[in-house]
Protein backbone atom coordinates (compact mmCIF):
# COMPACT_ATOMS: atom_id res chain seq x y z
CA UNK A 1 0.00 0.00 0.00
CA UNK A 2 3.19 2.43 1.03
CA UNK A 3 5.20 0.71 -2.08
CA UNK A 4 5.82 4.18 -3.41
CA UNK A 5 7.04 5.23 -0.07
CA UNK A 6 8.38 2.06 1.48
CA UNK A 7 11.20 1.12 -1.29
CA UNK A 8 9.81 -2.16 -2.14
CA UNK A 9 10.38 -3.65 1.66
CA UNK A 10 7.46 -5.70 3.04
CA UNK A 11 4.71 -3.60 4.97
CA UNK A 12 3.47 -4.12 8.00
CA UNK A 13 0.60 -5.05 7.71
CA UNK A 14 1.73 -7.86 4.87
CA UNK A 15 4.45 -9.27 7.42
CA UNK A 16 1.75 -9.72 9.95
CA UNK A 17 -0.67 -11.45 7.68
CA UNK A 18 2.52 -13.77 7.04
CA UNK A 19 3.07 -14.67 10.36
CA UNK A 20 -0.50 -15.05 11.48
CA UNK A 21 -0.95 -17.25 7.75
CA UNK A 22 1.95 -19.79 9.05
CA UNK A 23 1.15 -19.22 12.98
CA UNK A 24 -2.17 -19.45 13.45
CA UNK A 25 -2.71 -23.11 11.70
CA UNK A 26 -0.09 -24.36 13.66
CA UNK A 27 -1.77 -23.13 17.16
CA UNK A 28 -4.83 -24.52 15.97
CA UNK A 29 -3.86 -27.89 14.74
CA UNK A 30 -1.26 -27.75 18.29
CA UNK A 31 -4.71 -27.14 20.10
CA UNK A 32 -6.12 -30.21 18.46
CA UNK A 33 -3.73 -32.23 19.22
CA UNK A 34 -2.88 -31.88 22.87
CA UNK A 35 -6.67 -31.23 24.33
CA UNK A 36 -7.72 -33.01 26.67
CA UNK A 37 -10.81 -33.28 29.20
CA UNK A 38 -10.17 -30.98 32.13
CA UNK A 39 -12.38 -31.59 35.45
CA UNK A 40 -14.02 -28.46 36.15
CA UNK A 41 -14.20 -28.88 39.89
CA UNK A 42 -10.77 -29.66 39.87
CA UNK A 43 -9.91 -26.68 37.46
CA UNK A 44 -11.92 -24.58 40.27
CA UNK A 45 -9.60 -25.52 42.73
CA UNK A 46 -6.57 -24.75 40.98
CA UNK A 47 -7.56 -21.18 40.26
CA UNK A 48 -9.04 -20.47 43.78
CA UNK A 49 -5.83 -21.58 44.86
CA UNK A 50 -3.80 -18.64 43.12
CA UNK A 51 -2.98 -20.79 40.09
CA UNK A 52 -4.73 -18.00 38.05
CA UNK A 53 -6.72 -18.73 35.09
CA UNK A 54 -4.32 -19.46 32.53
CA UNK A 55 -5.19 -18.14 29.32
CA UNK A 56 -6.59 -20.79 27.94
CA UNK A 57 -9.54 -21.38 25.39
CA UNK A 58 -12.45 -24.19 25.24
CA UNK A 59 -11.03 -26.88 22.63
CA UNK A 60 -14.47 -28.12 21.65
CA UNK A 61 -17.78 -27.01 21.74
CA UNK A 62 -19.44 -26.92 25.44
CA UNK A 63 -22.90 -28.13 25.34
CA UNK A 64 -25.49 -27.00 28.30
CA UNK A 65 -26.32 -30.67 30.43
CA UNK A 66 -28.68 -28.41 32.73
CA UNK A 67 -31.30 -25.85 30.95
CA UNK A 68 -30.80 -22.32 32.34
CA UNK A 69 -32.62 -21.26 33.97
CA UNK A 70 -33.90 -25.35 35.70
CA UNK A 71 -37.18 -24.39 36.09
CA UNK A 72 -39.56 -21.29 35.77
CA UNK A 73 -38.46 -18.98 39.03
CA UNK A 74 -39.39 -15.58 39.98
CA UNK A 75 -37.74 -12.74 38.80
CA UNK A 76 -38.50 -10.76 42.08
CA UNK A 77 -39.75 -11.31 45.76
CA UNK A 78 -43.45 -11.06 45.00
CA UNK A 79 -47.38 -13.32 44.96
CA UNK A 80 -47.56 -15.57 41.85
CA UNK A 81 -50.62 -15.73 41.12
CA UNK A 82 -52.99 -16.68 37.35
CA UNK A 83 -53.09 -13.32 35.04
CA UNK A 84 -56.72 -14.49 34.40
CA UNK A 85 -57.47 -14.03 38.54
CA UNK A 86 -56.54 -10.21 38.14
CA UNK A 87 -57.81 -9.65 34.52
CA UNK A 88 -61.02 -7.10 35.99
CA UNK A 89 -58.73 -5.47 39.08
CA UNK A 90 -58.18 -1.60 38.88
CA UNK A 91 -57.51 0.94 41.60
CA UNK A 92 -62.02 0.96 42.06
CA UNK A 93 -62.47 -2.75 42.14
CA UNK A 94 -59.92 -4.39 43.41
CA UNK A 95 -59.28 -7.84 43.51
CA UNK A 96 -58.64 -9.77 46.74
CA UNK A 97 -56.98 -12.89 46.95
CA UNK A 98 -56.57 -15.87 49.55
CA UNK A 99 -52.37 -16.02 50.94
CA UNK A 100 -51.17 -19.51 49.71
CA UNK A 101 -48.70 -20.99 51.71
CA UNK A 102 -44.56 -18.78 50.90
CA UNK A 103 -42.38 -20.16 48.12
CA UNK A 104 -39.29 -20.12 49.59
CA UNK A 105 -35.75 -20.38 47.48
CA UNK A 106 -34.74 -23.77 46.79
CA UNK A 107 -38.11 -25.21 47.77
CA UNK A 108 -40.59 -27.31 45.29
CA UNK A 109 -44.11 -25.58 45.72
CA UNK A 110 -47.82 -27.44 45.40
CA UNK A 111 -50.02 -25.96 42.26
CA UNK A 112 -51.50 -23.26 42.79
CA UNK A 113 -55.15 -23.19 43.80
CA UNK A 114 -57.23 -21.30 41.22
CA UNK A 115 -58.16 -18.08 43.06
CA UNK A 116 -55.23 -17.75 45.66
CA UNK A 117 -51.83 -15.78 45.49
CA UNK A 118 -48.43 -17.32 46.41
CA UNK A 119 -45.67 -14.66 48.30
CA UNK A 120 -42.83 -16.47 46.06
CA UNK A 121 -39.64 -14.91 46.74
CA UNK A 122 -36.81 -13.93 43.76
CA UNK A 123 -35.18 -17.43 43.02
CA UNK A 124 -37.98 -19.57 43.68
CA UNK A 125 -39.90 -21.87 41.64
CA UNK A 126 -43.26 -20.07 40.09
CA UNK A 127 -45.61 -22.86 41.40
CA UNK A 128 -47.49 -24.90 38.49
CA UNK A 129 -50.94 -22.93 37.49
CA UNK A 130 -49.20 -19.39 38.18
CA UNK A 131 -48.29 -17.79 35.24
CA UNK A 132 -47.58 -14.35 36.53
CA UNK A 133 -45.61 -12.41 39.50
CA UNK A 134 -46.79 -9.30 41.47
CA UNK A 135 -44.15 -7.82 43.13
CA UNK A 136 -44.71 -7.39 46.75
CA UNK A 137 -44.73 -3.68 46.47
CA UNK A 138 -47.36 -3.50 44.02
CA UNK A 139 -49.76 -5.48 45.73
CA UNK A 140 -51.86 -4.25 49.06
CA UNK A 141 -50.61 -4.35 51.52
CA UNK A 142 -47.26 -4.06 50.18
CA UNK A 143 -45.46 -6.54 52.73
CA UNK A 144 -45.84 -10.34 53.23
CA UNK A 145 -47.81 -11.23 56.18
CA UNK A 146 -46.19 -12.86 59.17
CA UNK A 147 -45.32 -16.64 58.74
CA UNK A 148 -45.73 -18.32 62.21
CA UNK A 149 -43.78 -21.44 61.09
CA UNK A 150 -41.59 -23.34 59.38
CA UNK A 151 -44.18 -24.57 57.03
CA UNK A 152 -44.79 -21.21 56.29
CA UNK A 153 -48.38 -21.05 57.08
CA UNK A 154 -49.86 -17.27 57.34
CA UNK A 155 -50.09 -16.66 60.93
CA UNK A 156 -53.78 -16.27 60.02
CA UNK A 157 -56.24 -16.72 57.47
CA UNK A 158 -55.36 -13.56 55.43
CA UNK A 159 -55.63 -11.92 51.89
CA UNK A 160 -54.07 -9.82 49.35
CA UNK A 161 -55.33 -7.22 47.01
CA UNK A 162 -54.41 -5.93 43.50
CA UNK A 163 -55.40 -3.46 41.91
CA UNK A 164 -54.61 -3.58 38.41
CA UNK A 165 -54.21 -7.25 35.92
CA UNK A 166 -50.71 -8.24 35.40
CA UNK A 167 -49.73 -9.76 31.55
CA UNK A 168 -48.69 -13.33 31.41
CA UNK A 169 -45.32 -14.27 31.66
CA UNK A 170 -45.04 -11.12 34.24
CA UNK A 171 -41.39 -11.20 36.43
CA UNK A 172 -41.36 -15.15 35.41
CA UNK A 173 -38.09 -16.26 34.53
CA UNK A 174 -38.78 -19.02 31.83
CA UNK A 175 -37.10 -22.54 31.85
CA UNK A 176 -34.20 -22.60 29.14
CA UNK A 177 -34.79 -18.76 28.09
CA UNK A 178 -30.78 -18.55 28.78
CA UNK A 179 -29.68 -21.68 27.47
CA UNK A 180 -32.07 -25.12 26.97
CA UNK A 181 -30.69 -28.11 28.27
CA UNK A 182 -28.75 -29.90 25.39
CA UNK A 183 -27.78 -26.44 23.43
CA UNK A 184 -24.69 -25.16 22.79
CA UNK A 185 -23.20 -23.46 25.67
CA UNK A 186 -19.74 -22.34 24.52
CA UNK A 187 -18.32 -22.77 20.96
CA UNK A 188 -14.66 -24.42 20.80
CA UNK A 189 -12.00 -20.95 20.56
CA UNK A 190 -14.20 -19.01 23.72
CA UNK A 191 -11.51 -18.24 25.86
CA UNK A 192 -11.87 -19.49 29.21
CA UNK A 193 -12.52 -16.65 31.80
CA UNK A 194 -14.24 -15.91 35.17
CA UNK A 195 -17.90 -15.32 33.44
CA UNK A 196 -17.09 -18.66 31.32
CA UNK A 197 -16.49 -20.73 34.36
CA UNK A 198 -19.55 -19.49 36.16
CA UNK A 199 -21.90 -20.59 32.98
CA UNK A 200 -20.10 -23.85 32.78
CA UNK A 201 -20.83 -24.87 36.30
CA UNK A 202 -23.94 -23.27 36.14
CA UNK A 203 -25.12 -25.21 32.88
CA UNK A 204 -23.64 -28.68 35.16
CA UNK A 205 -20.60 -29.39 32.97
CA UNK A 206 -18.46 -31.64 34.91
CA UNK A 207 -15.21 -31.37 32.36
CA UNK A 208 -14.98 -29.85 29.65
CA UNK A 209 -12.09 -29.75 26.67
CA UNK A 210 -9.32 -27.53 27.02
CA UNK A 211 -5.95 -27.79 25.40
CA UNK A 212 -2.38 -26.69 27.57
CA UNK A 213 -1.01 -22.94 26.93
CA UNK A 214 0.66 -24.07 23.18
CA UNK A 215 4.25 -24.49 23.98
CA UNK A 216 7.07 -21.86 22.28
CA UNK A 217 11.05 -22.35 21.92
CA UNK A 218 12.59 -19.13 22.04
CA UNK A 219 16.08 -19.30 21.35
CA UNK A 220 18.09 -16.18 21.79
CA UNK A 221 21.05 -16.19 19.53
CA UNK A 222 24.36 -14.45 19.66
CA UNK A 223 28.10 -15.53 20.82
CA UNK A 224 28.22 -12.24 23.37
CA UNK A 225 25.14 -13.42 25.27
CA UNK A 226 25.12 -14.60 29.01
CA UNK A 227 22.86 -15.88 30.90
CA UNK A 228 20.59 -13.72 33.82
CA UNK A 229 22.87 -12.80 36.59
CA UNK A 230 26.17 -13.72 35.35
CA UNK A 231 29.16 -11.90 36.23
CA UNK A 232 29.67 -10.37 31.88
CA UNK A 233 33.08 -10.71 30.43
CA UNK A 234 34.31 -8.41 28.44
CA UNK A 235 32.15 -7.30 25.51
CA UNK A 236 29.52 -9.82 26.65
CA UNK A 237 26.00 -8.57 27.18
CA UNK A 238 23.16 -10.14 29.28
CA UNK A 239 20.41 -12.38 27.77
CA UNK A 240 17.78 -9.41 27.49
CA UNK A 241 15.53 -10.97 25.02
CA UNK A 242 15.08 -14.14 26.70
CA UNK A 243 13.63 -12.24 29.46
CA UNK A 244 11.56 -10.24 28.16
CA UNK A 245 10.28 -12.50 25.36
CA UNK A 246 9.57 -15.00 28.20
CA UNK A 247 6.79 -12.69 29.99
CA UNK A 248 5.47 -11.66 26.95
CA UNK A 249 5.06 -14.76 25.28
CA UNK A 250 3.52 -16.16 28.39
CA UNK A 251 1.90 -13.45 29.12
CA UNK A 252 -0.06 -14.11 25.83
CA UNK A 253 -0.90 -17.70 26.62
CA UNK A 254 2.56 -19.59 25.50
CA UNK A 255 4.57 -22.27 28.03
CA UNK A 256 8.18 -21.16 26.81
CA UNK A 257 11.63 -22.79 26.74
CA UNK A 258 14.25 -21.03 26.71
CA UNK A 259 17.35 -21.40 25.05
CA UNK A 260 20.94 -19.55 24.22
CA UNK A 261 23.64 -20.51 21.22
CA UNK A 262 25.89 -18.67 20.08
CA UNK A 263 26.48 -17.41 16.42
CA UNK A 264 26.90 -21.08 15.03
CA UNK A 265 24.75 -22.67 13.01
CA UNK A 266 25.65 -25.83 14.37
CA UNK A 267 24.71 -24.98 17.87
CA UNK A 268 21.31 -23.91 16.70
CA UNK A 269 20.94 -26.84 14.69
CA UNK A 270 21.21 -29.04 17.86
CA UNK A 271 18.71 -26.93 20.31
CA UNK A 272 16.27 -27.93 17.16
CA UNK A 273 17.46 -31.64 16.97
CA UNK A 274 16.93 -31.74 21.15
CA UNK A 275 13.45 -29.76 20.58
CA UNK A 276 10.73 -31.48 23.15
CA UNK A 277 8.35 -32.64 20.40
CA UNK A 278 5.49 -30.68 21.81
CA UNK A 279 6.83 -27.61 20.61
CA UNK A 280 4.13 -25.57 18.17
CA UNK A 281 6.24 -22.32 17.30
CA UNK A 282 10.27 -21.81 17.31
CA UNK A 283 11.16 -17.90 17.68
CA UNK A 284 14.36 -16.42 17.48
CA UNK A 285 16.08 -13.44 18.17
CA UNK A 286 19.50 -11.76 16.65
CA UNK A 287 21.38 -13.21 13.81
CA UNK A 288 18.88 -12.17 10.69
CA UNK A 289 20.65 -8.54 9.20
CA UNK A 290 24.05 -7.79 7.24
CA UNK A 291 26.63 -9.04 9.29
CA UNK A 292 29.49 -11.73 8.97
CA UNK A 293 27.76 -13.78 11.37
CA UNK A 294 24.02 -13.96 11.12
CA UNK A 295 23.67 -17.52 12.72
CA UNK A 296 19.70 -17.88 12.20
CA UNK A 297 19.96 -16.70 8.83
CA UNK A 298 22.39 -18.97 7.91
CA UNK A 299 21.06 -22.16 9.58
CA UNK A 300 17.31 -21.45 7.68
CA UNK A 301 18.16 -21.72 4.25
CA UNK A 302 14.54 -22.28 2.90
CA UNK A 303 12.97 -19.02 5.27
CA UNK A 304 12.38 -15.84 4.03
CA UNK A 305 14.39 -12.99 4.91
CA UNK A 306 13.86 -9.72 4.51
CA UNK A 307 13.34 -6.42 5.96
CA UNK A 308 9.64 -5.00 6.98
CA UNK A 309 9.14 -1.45 6.25
CA UNK A 310 9.21 -0.98 10.04
CA UNK A 311 11.84 0.93 12.43
CA UNK A 312 12.95 -1.02 14.96
CA UNK A 313 12.09 -4.29 13.76
CA UNK A 314 12.93 -4.26 9.67
CA UNK A 315 15.26 -6.97 9.68
CA UNK A 316 12.90 -10.06 9.82
CA UNK A 317 13.26 -13.84 9.10
CA UNK A 318 9.79 -16.39 8.35
CA UNK A 319 10.02 -20.05 7.87
CA UNK A 320 9.55 -23.47 9.48
CA UNK A 321 11.76 -26.04 10.69
CA UNK A 322 11.32 -29.93 11.29
CA UNK A 323 11.21 -30.75 14.53
CA UNK A 324 10.75 -34.76 14.85
CA UNK A 325 7.91 -35.34 12.54
CA UNK A 326 6.46 -32.01 12.15
CA UNK A 327 7.03 -29.17 10.50
CA UNK A 328 6.73 -25.99 12.93
CA UNK A 329 6.87 -22.23 11.91
CA UNK A 330 9.75 -20.41 12.77
CA UNK A 331 9.35 -16.87 13.62
CA UNK A 332 13.03 -14.73 13.50
CA UNK A 333 13.20 -11.33 15.15
CA UNK A 334 15.89 -8.82 14.93
CA UNK A 335 18.18 -8.86 17.98
CA UNK A 336 18.15 -5.43 19.15
CA UNK A 337 16.32 -5.56 22.46
CA UNK A 338 13.87 -3.23 21.32
CA UNK A 339 13.75 -4.01 18.06
CA UNK A 340 12.75 -8.20 19.39
CA UNK A 341 10.26 -6.53 21.36
CA UNK A 342 8.35 -4.35 19.34
CA UNK A 343 8.44 -7.25 16.97
CA UNK A 344 6.96 -9.48 19.18
CA UNK A 345 3.83 -6.53 19.64
CA UNK A 346 3.24 -6.05 16.09
CA UNK A 347 3.78 -9.66 14.53
CA UNK A 348 3.05 -12.54 16.92
CA UNK A 349 1.11 -11.05 20.21
CA UNK A 350 -1.98 -11.04 18.10
CA UNK A 351 -1.88 -14.28 16.73
CA UNK A 352 -0.64 -15.88 19.64
CA UNK A 353 -3.23 -13.98 22.18
CA UNK A 354 -6.10 -14.98 19.39
CA UNK A 355 -4.91 -18.22 19.94
CA UNK A 356 -4.62 -18.79 23.42
CA UNK A 357 -7.23 -16.61 24.16
CA UNK A 358 -4.94 -14.23 26.65
CA UNK A 359 -6.79 -10.63 27.02
CA UNK A 360 -6.57 -8.39 25.53
CA UNK A 361 -6.80 -10.10 22.24
CA UNK A 362 -5.64 -6.73 20.49
CA UNK A 363 -3.45 -4.14 22.73
CA UNK A 364 -5.91 -1.14 23.49
CA UNK A 365 -5.74 1.71 20.70
CA UNK A 366 -5.59 5.50 21.26
CA UNK A 367 -5.17 8.92 19.78
CA UNK A 368 -3.32 11.57 20.86
CA UNK A 369 -1.74 15.10 20.27
CA UNK A 370 1.93 14.95 20.56
CA UNK A 371 3.30 16.88 23.15
CA UNK A 372 6.60 17.79 21.28
CA UNK A 373 7.09 17.44 17.53
CA UNK A 374 9.48 14.41 16.09
CA UNK A 375 10.88 13.55 12.98
CA UNK A 376 10.53 10.33 11.50
CA UNK A 377 12.32 8.66 8.37
CA UNK A 378 9.01 8.83 5.84
CA UNK A 379 10.05 5.24 4.22
CA UNK A 380 9.25 3.68 7.50
CA UNK A 381 6.54 2.47 9.89
CA UNK A 382 8.23 3.91 13.28
CA UNK A 383 7.32 2.58 16.17
CA UNK A 384 8.62 5.19 19.40
CA UNK A 385 8.52 4.37 22.78
CA UNK A 386 6.31 6.76 24.89
CA UNK A 387 3.57 7.98 27.76
CA UNK A 388 0.84 10.22 28.11
CA UNK A 389 0.71 13.48 30.18
CA UNK A 390 -1.61 14.54 32.40
CA UNK A 391 -3.20 16.44 29.54
CA UNK A 392 -3.63 13.27 27.94
CA UNK A 393 -0.69 14.43 25.06
CA UNK A 394 1.90 11.78 23.67
CA UNK A 395 5.30 12.33 24.79
CA UNK A 396 8.53 10.73 23.60
CA UNK A 397 10.24 8.16 26.20
CA UNK A 398 13.72 8.49 24.87
CA UNK A 399 14.99 8.19 20.97
CA UNK A 400 14.31 5.44 18.26
CA UNK A 401 17.35 3.60 18.98
CA UNK A 402 16.67 0.08 19.09
CA UNK A 403 18.87 -0.94 21.88
CA UNK A 404 16.85 1.86 24.46
CA UNK A 405 15.56 -1.01 26.58
CA UNK A 406 15.49 1.24 29.78
CA UNK A 407 12.97 3.82 27.46
CA UNK A 408 11.38 0.76 26.59
CA UNK A 409 10.94 -0.31 30.79
CA UNK A 410 9.58 3.27 31.07
CA UNK A 411 7.12 3.71 28.49
CA UNK A 412 3.56 2.84 28.79
CA UNK A 413 2.27 3.23 25.05
CA UNK A 414 4.09 2.53 21.47
CA UNK A 415 3.15 5.28 19.39
CA UNK A 416 2.69 4.17 15.74
CA UNK A 417 4.12 7.36 13.17
CA UNK A 418 3.03 5.54 9.56
CA UNK A 419 5.27 5.56 6.35
CA UNK A 420 5.33 8.62 4.28
CA UNK A 421 5.35 10.91 7.19
CA UNK A 422 8.65 13.11 7.64
CA UNK A 423 7.27 15.37 10.25
CA UNK A 424 5.02 16.31 12.97
CA UNK A 425 4.49 19.12 14.92
CA UNK A 426 3.13 19.59 18.61
CA UNK A 427 -0.37 19.37 18.96
CA UNK A 428 -0.41 16.83 15.89
CA UNK A 429 -2.50 13.40 16.86
CA UNK A 430 -0.93 10.60 17.01
CA UNK A 431 -2.12 6.40 17.39
CA UNK A 432 -0.83 4.83 20.18
CA UNK A 433 -1.31 0.90 21.71
CA UNK A 434 -1.26 0.96 25.30
CA UNK A 435 1.28 -1.39 26.68
CA UNK A 436 -0.11 -1.38 30.01
N1 LIG B 1 24.80 -3.49 7.54
C1 LIG B 1 23.68 -3.58 8.22
N2 LIG B 1 23.73 -3.76 9.51
C2 LIG B 1 22.59 -3.84 10.23
C3 LIG B 1 21.36 -3.71 9.56
C4 LIG B 1 21.33 -3.55 8.19
O1 LIG B 1 20.26 -3.45 7.57
N3 LIG B 1 22.52 -3.51 7.55
N4 LIG B 1 20.22 -3.73 10.32
C5 LIG B 1 20.36 -3.26 11.67
C6 LIG B 1 19.13 -3.46 12.39
S1 LIG B 1 17.90 -2.38 12.03
C7 LIG B 1 18.98 -4.40 13.35
S2 LIG B 1 17.55 -4.49 14.25
C8 LIG B 1 20.05 -5.34 13.66
C9 LIG B 1 19.51 -6.75 13.63
O2 LIG B 1 20.56 -7.59 13.74
P1 LIG B 1 20.44 -9.09 14.13
O3 LIG B 1 19.07 -9.55 14.22
O4 LIG B 1 21.34 -9.84 13.26
O5 LIG B 1 20.94 -9.08 15.62
P2 LIG B 1 22.40 -9.17 16.20
O6 LIG B 1 23.36 -8.60 15.24
O7 LIG B 1 22.59 -10.55 16.65
O8 LIG B 1 22.24 -8.23 17.44
C10 LIG B 1 21.93 -6.89 17.32
C11 LIG B 1 22.16 -6.19 18.65
O9 LIG B 1 21.29 -6.72 19.62
C12 LIG B 1 22.02 -7.25 20.72
N5 LIG B 1 21.36 -8.48 21.16
C13 LIG B 1 21.14 -9.55 20.40
N6 LIG B 1 20.49 -10.48 21.11
C14 LIG B 1 20.34 -9.99 22.34
C15 LIG B 1 19.76 -10.50 23.51
N7 LIG B 1 19.22 -11.73 23.56
N8 LIG B 1 19.76 -9.72 24.63
C16 LIG B 1 20.30 -8.51 24.59
N9 LIG B 1 20.87 -7.96 23.49
C17 LIG B 1 20.89 -8.70 22.38
C18 LIG B 1 23.37 -7.55 20.16
O10 LIG B 1 24.34 -7.63 21.14
C19 LIG B 1 23.56 -6.40 19.19
O11 LIG B 1 23.93 -5.24 19.88
O12 LIG B 1 21.09 -5.25 12.72
C20 LIG B 1 21.51 -3.94 12.40
N10 LIG B 1 22.65 -4.01 11.58
O1 LIG C 1 15.12 -2.54 13.01
MO1 LIG C 1 16.48 -2.25 13.88
O2 LIG C 1 15.36 -2.94 14.73
O3 LIG C 1 15.96 -0.57 13.61
O4 LIG C 1 17.30 -1.58 15.14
Amino acid sequence: MHDDVTHGRRSVADHAAAVAGLVAPALAAARERTAARVDVATLLTQVGAGAGLAPRVLAGDAVATVALPGFDNSQMDGYAVRSADLRGASGTAPVALPVAAPVPAGTQPPPLEPGTAAPVMTGAPVPAGADAVVRVEDADPPRFPAFDDAAGDPSCETTVRFAAPVVPGAFVRAVGSDVAAGDLLLPAGTPLGAPQLGALVAAGLRAVELAPPPRVLLVSTGSELAPAGATLGPAQVHDANGAALTAALAQAGARVTTRVVPDDPDALRRVLADASDDVALVVTTGGVSAGAYEVVRQTLTGAWFGHVAVQPGGPQGLGTVVLGLREVPLVAFPGNPVSAYVSFELFLRPVLAAATGAAPARRPAGRGPLAAPLDSPPALHQVRRGALDDAGRVRMVGGPGSHLLTHLAAATVLVHVPPGVAHLAAGDPVDYWELR
